[in-house]
């Protein structure tokens, strides 16, 4: 079966910066897949470059089989792109944007007439599309930021983190309606620094940082890699740096990062049976004043793999 979308080496460098480097992946028909990284990882290069607004410096871009550099308008027909900013019309209603867009794709008029009230239904928008742009919400503009990049039926739609920014009403209107998307056959490239969301959209998924993958797969097998060991965290009080270091130090403790709130995240074999040996090697330093053991997940992975918490 052809992938919905392959690239393949692709390299970016801004003069001395190494924004992208040796970025590969493969999304196959209805597979929702994603790029999971910290800011700055390299996620926006590598999209901009996949939707033909950014030349890579190297590799190639498949879109359904077709090259998109050597033919760029067949390959761009077949994508749906989600931009991280939000271009629209304030003065204009829901449904006026949307057949805006519709016509800039070239829609024709009655087709695009249906089309808009299917994807305003899709995106949960029909009882508001004739109110004005600048009377919605931040997450309500974003929804018909997606609408606007499905109305020309895309096999693949590229989503730079949609949920930034956005209400829980709509981030949760947003992620039921990719489900369905996916449900229904089309293909995803989801982005976010939310592993909650990778975790509970994507069924593959590649992780970026520093401008190259460094851990590829299904969930099961990234967060596998970290093998039978638990997440703990500790809030502390008291001197925190010296905490830390005796934290490290315990027998059992495979990774550990410092949060900005002043708390601790460890990484360690048979965590839960490791919290009282953890609670003993503080004393003297700090207090423990609450605890938290969570199962491997995403963010485990990720913490496994860079040293760095992901939310850094
Ligand atoms: N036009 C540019 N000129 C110079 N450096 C750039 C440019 N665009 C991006 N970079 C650099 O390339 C690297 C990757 O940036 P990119 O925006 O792709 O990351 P990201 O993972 O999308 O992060 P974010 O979520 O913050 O957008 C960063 O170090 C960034 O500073």
């Amino acid at each position: 079966m052809t992938a919905t979308l392959t690239c393949e080496g692709l390299r970016k460098r801004y003069g001395d910066v190494t924004a992208v480097e040796d970025v590969g992946f493969s999304i196959a028909p209805g597979q929702a897949y994603g790029l999971l990284g910290p800011n700055g990882a390299g996620k926006t290069t590598t999209i901009s470059i996949l939707v033909g607004l950014l030349r890579p410096d190297a590799g190639t871009v498949l879109v359904g089989g077709t090259d998109l550099a050597a033919d760029p308008r067949r390959a761009k027909a077949a994508i749906g792109y989600v931009p991280q900013e939000i271009a629209l019309y304030p003065e204009l209603t829901g449904r006026e944007n949307l057949r805006f867009f519709g016509r800039l794709f070239g829609l024709p008029r009655r087709a695009l007439a249906a089309r808009i009230e299917e994807v305003l239904d899709l995106i949960g928008l029909t009882d508001r599309a004739d109110g004005r742009l600048d009377t919605y919400s931040g997450g309500m503009r974003r929804r018909i930021n997606i609408g606007a990049a499905l109305l020309h039926r895309p096999a693949v739609l590229i989503l730079d983190e949609p949920t930034v920014g956005v209400d829980p009403q709509s981030r949760k209107a947003i992620l039921d309606g990719l489900e369905l998307l996916v449900r229904e056959g089309m293909s995803l490239l989801y982005t976010s620094h939310y592993m909650e969301e990778v975790e509970r959209i994507c069924d593959r998924v590649a992780i970026i940082d520093h401008g190259r993958i460094i851990a590829e797969g299904t969930r099961r097998e990234l967060i596998a890699m970290v093998g039978t060991a638990d997440k703990v965290e500790l809030v502390l009080d008291g001197d925190v740096p010296a905490a830390f270091a005796k934290l490290r130090a315990v027998e059992g403790v495979v990774e550990a990062a410092r949060t900005e709130d002043g708390s601790v995240r460890l990484i360690a074999e048979g965590g839960r049976y490791l919290l009282p040996a953890l609670i003993t090697a503080v004393e003297g330093s700090a207090t423990v004043t609450a605890t938290q053991v969570i199962e491997p997940d995403l963010e485990a992975t990720f913490l496994h793999l860079t040293g760095a918490s992901l939310r850094d």
